[in-house]
């Protein structure tokens, strides 16, 4: 099997074996911490254009099957692996890791120390990187520089958002998933409540989202900074103020900016399926999945009309947001989990609530002019 490396923005090579689509590929170096789950991360339209590094030793021992796809493709750039499992089990199986990433035309690396790799990273933050077979000692800091430069930006969001709304009929609630690069999963959840849902693309106004009458508003997860859809935030701030909206991961960031916030980019991020955050009401601790790189600052929340409603435990960061007065709520983490534990699928409840208690409201104000 042909060698390949991994040649970072600080001009660190990790070796390894080339596995995957025999072709090069430049992208932000990334991990994710989570032991299983590894076709929802690659198929998670939030890590388009980045290099996946897999913490965990053994990747592909379950096969690629037809059921755990976040949507149609996959999106990350690349993939690390230690070790990649050429002989799968499971009785959904239809293929290794392995195949599907030369199928997929993602390119990888196996037999990677995936650990240096990773204590690289952590202390010298998320960095750029090129999968190659190009000898390492051939190559000079312009030449790396060059290369590094072909990495896609960081406003993906136009490329995997929809195009055209999507609607998928349903008797409950009426939700516009605005679809800055939505997981299937959130689809799943909002159907498993009965909602209606119409996928939307991810610069729809106000006037748009009116025309639709729905009962509430969800802005999904998505790849990139935050910032880089700055254009968008009067939008998000009017159809936020219209109707109940919850916000998941990116859309969290962009809810929080469209109020006044401040995002920045993590040191490495948090990617991984245990990441622990603390619900202020309650004290509770809850389990979640994550997967982002850019954190709402805490400082200046107070100059919004939000207040926090969770932290994450190990580094304090915020994980939610509420509205004192309007009902929008938002996480940093996945409550629809896949992969990870679904410790807080609830928020989707709390939002379906939501939409209920508008419902009424508006209801009885009818009631009251009649
Ligand atoms: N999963 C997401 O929505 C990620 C949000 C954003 N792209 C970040 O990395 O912070």
């Amino acid at each position: 099997m042909a060698k390949g490396y991994v040649v970072l923005e600080t001009g660190e090579v990790f070796e390894g074996e080339w596995m995957g689509k025999d072709q090069e590929t430049v992208g932000e170096v990334v991990f994710n911490t989570s032991m299983t789950g590894y076709q929802e991360i690659l198929t998670d339209p939030s890590y388009a254009g980045q290099i996946v590094t897999f913490c965990y030793p053994l990747i592909g021992n379950y096969g690629i099957n037809a059921v755990d796809n976040e949507s149609t493709k996959l999106h990350a750039a690349g993939v690390i692996v230690a070790e990649d499992c050429s002989e799968p089990s499971h009785y959904q199986a239809q293929g290794t890791l392995d195949e599907h990433l030369q199928k997929a035309g993602i390119p990888g690396l196996r037999g990677v120390d995936t650990r240096s790799l990773v204590q690289s990273i952590r202390q010298k933050g998320v960095v750029k990187g090129w999968i190659t077979t190009t000898a390492p000692d051939t190559i000079d800091a312009a030449h790396l520089e060059e290369k590094l430069a072909e990495a896609k930006g960081i406003n993906q969001v136009p490329n995997v958002s929809v195009k055209e709304p999507t609607v998928y009929f349903n008797s409950g609630k009426h939700v516009v998933l605005m679809d800055f690069g939505y997981k299937k999963s959130i689809l799943d959840a909002l159907l498993a409540y009965g909602c209606k849902v119409t996928v939307m693309p991810y610069n729809t106004t106000l006037e748009q989202v009116k025309e639709l009458q729905p009962d509430g508003v969800l802005l999904s997860n998505g790849p990139g900074d935050p910032m880089a859809l700055e254009e968008q935030f009067v939008h998000i701030r009017d159809i936020s103020a219209a109707f109940p909206t919850l916000g998941i991961c990116l859309g969290h960031q962009l809810l929080a900016l469209a109020y006044g916030a401040k995002t920045e980019k993590m040191h490495f991020g948090h990617r991984g399926g245990n990441h622990p955050v603390k619900e202020l009401e309650t004290g509770k601790v809850r389990m979640t999945s994550q997967n982002h790189g850019y954190v709402v600052l805490e400082e200046g929340i107070e100059e919004t009309p939000f207040s926090i409603t969770y932290l994450n435990v190990n580094d304090r960061t915020v994980e939610g947001l509420k509205h004192k007065a309007l009902p929008i709520q938002t996480v940093q983490f996945h409550p629809e989990a896949h992969p990870g534990p679904s410790d807080t699928a609830y928020v989707f409840e709390s939002f379906i609530h939501a939409m209920e208690k508008e419902t009424e409201r508006v209801g009885e104000m009818t009631y009251a002019v009649m």
